[in-house]
């Protein structure tokens, strides 16, 4: 519960006497500035494109799904966006964090934008660092592809990239198509979900019993002076069956 003090979650309404805790699955979603990190989480969480975002600080939604049939819950972490610099990448500590935290990344790059791609890369090599010899699962998601006028990147050039680092790549617009961006986190998901589950009375634990030991305890959390906006933004989007709850 100390994880997610703070911050705002996004839920389907569920049954107060459930006692049985749900299998937790964390998802980190990285890429540079401005690629649609914020977008493609609410549109699988909400199934909305909400348009205009303030700056992502680095929030953490959370959802009870079905996965393969049994009761999840995803946790999804967006992130700042990272850059390139002259003297390199600069990347935010909280990302840092997110990697050692998820069971899996996602990365995200802008077909409009060449230097995002150019940076999934050396945000490959930060996942694997970070993971030392549990790696989690990533998948690679190539974003806004409903711009076609302002196209950057090939759509060969995702493939060539996924096969080289050795993951699932999808082509998807978080404006224009709801059920690419959900075949990509449900695969995700899916995979997740048939890894053994974590270790009897930690309930913060990884999927991966194995990969326990790289987890971060702990996410710090930038206080995000946006985050009454995005309250009220959600509770625009969600449907009359999901409520809002945030939880202090
Ligand atoms: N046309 C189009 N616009 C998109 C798409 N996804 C996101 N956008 C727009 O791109 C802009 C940035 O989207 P965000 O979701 O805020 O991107 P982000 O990666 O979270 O941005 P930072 O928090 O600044 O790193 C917004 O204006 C979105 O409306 C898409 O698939 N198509």
């Amino acid at each position: 519960m100390r994880l997610i003090q703070n911050m705002t979650t996004i839920a389907e309404c569920t049954s107060p006497e459930n006692s049985v805790p749900n299998r937790v699955i964390k998802i980190a979603v990285i890429g540079g500035s401005g690629v649609g990190k914020t977008a493609l989480v609410v549109r699988f969480l909400t199934r909305r494109f909400i348009g205009d975002y303030e700056r992502n600080a680095g929030n953490l939604y959370s959802r009870e799904v079905q996965v393969d049939g049994e009761q999840v819950t995803i946790q999804v972490q967006d992130t700042p966006g990272a850059e390139m610099t002259d003297n390199g990448i600069s990347l935010p500590d909280h990302v840092t964090c997110s990697i050692q935290w998820a069971d899996a990344v996602v990365l995200v790059y802008s077909v409009t934008d060449r230097g995002s791609f150019d940076l999934i890369d050396r945000l490959h090599q930060l996942v694997v660092r970070a993971g030392g010899a549990s790696v989690p699962p990533v998948i690679l998601l190539a974003n806004k592809a409903d711009l076609l006028h302002l196209r950057r990147v090939d759509s060969q050039q995702g493939p060539l990239l996924a096969g080289s680092l050795g993951c699932s790549t999808y082509e998807v617009s978080a404006s224009e198509d709801y059920s690419q961006v959900h075949e990509a986190f449900h695969r995700l998901c899916c995979q997740l979900a048939k890894q053994p589950p974590a270790p009897a009375g930690s309930s913060n634990a990884p999927a991966g019993a194995a990969t326990e030991k790289r987890r971060s305890p702990l996410i710090p959390r930038p206080k995000s002076p946006n985050m009454q906006d995005l309250k009220r933004r959600f509770k625009q989007a969600l449907s009359a069956k999901v409520r809002t709850v945030t939880l202090v």
